[in-house]
């Protein structure tokens, strides 16, 4: 794994901050029923960028909810930053998410009635947090978005949606940023804009970063990836490049 940052290299030896053990998670009854995790086993360290990999239907976004606390495991375990969420009451886990938790969306899941400034500000604002102007401005102007901070989602462009989407996921400093396709819906120009973001994240901060993908690419700009089959953890690959990780999908979704 590549460690930027002296930052970086201190947090990690507080060891990993999400594991997961034998984690199962099902949906439906009877004949409907589908195990969307089958016993899933996941160490991540603190300042690490993991890509999560596979066929569709494989488990991926599952895992990433369980692994937030937006949704709970049926048996196993899922322990977030120390915290052994399958324990933790509905008002814990809401704690938890606002205070140390960022997450980014394929579909940036901005207000639209909020302007830029206001979308950025609105985790403070939701923890109850001291909501400063210049917390939010500063966010923005490190996403290159300092000229748009009185635009509103309908006057922005994807790209600039999803910097946004960063930048509000940047201001509450969280240890942990969960991304279920934070590519997925850009052209390849924005796509890396947003990747090198995330690498900035991971190695000058030392934040950890979770990120779903299908994209060789993406996977790639991160320091490992994943591979889910069948809602299980059947590879992990270190250092990737979008050449090794497209054949190893490939073998996956014959
Ligand atoms: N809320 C739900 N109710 C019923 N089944 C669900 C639910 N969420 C997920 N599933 C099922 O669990 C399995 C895993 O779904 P999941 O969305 O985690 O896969 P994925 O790898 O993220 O897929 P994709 O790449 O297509 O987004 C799928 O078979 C899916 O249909």
């Amino acid at each position: 794994m590549r460690y930027g940052a002296a930052g970086s290299a201190a947090v990690r030896t507080g060891g990993p901050v999400l594991e997961m053990r034998r984690a199962v998670r099902g949906y439906g009854t009877g004949d409907a029923r589908v195990t969307a995790l089958d016993g899933v086993d996941l160490s991540l360290d603190a300042g690490s960028w993991t890509a999560v990999m596979g066929p569709s239907g494989s488990g991926k976004s599952t895992l990433l909810h369980c692994a937030a606390g937006l949704d709970t495991l049926d048996s196993g375990q899922a322990v977030l930053l120390g915290e052994d969420l399958s324990g933790a009451d509905d008002k814990r886990l809401t704690r938890l998410r606002r205070g140390t938790v960022g997450f980014v969306f394929q579909n940036f899941n901005l207000v639209a009635s909020l302007t830029a400034e206001q979308n950025v500000a609105l985790p403070l604002r939701l923890a109850g947090r001291e909501v400063r102007r210049e917390d939010a401005r500063r966010a923005l102007a490190a996403v290159g978005l300092a000229d748009r901070a009185r635009h509103r989602p309908r006057e922005m462009s994807g790209g600039q949606q999803q910097r946004v989407a960063i930048a509000r996921a940047m201001v509450t400093q969280p240890k942990v940023l969960f991304a279920d396709e934070p590519t997925g819906a850009l052209d390849s120009t924005s796509a890396r804009t947003v990747l090198g973001l995330l690498r900035n994240m991971a190695d000058s901060t030392g934040q950890t970063i979770v990120m779903v993908t299908h994209d060789p690419s993406a996977a790639a700009a991160a320091d490992a990836v994943v591979f889910l089959a069948d809602g299980r953890v059947i590879d992990r690959m270190e250092q990737p490049s979008a050449h090794r990780v497209a054949d190893r999908l490939a073998s996956l979704e014959v």
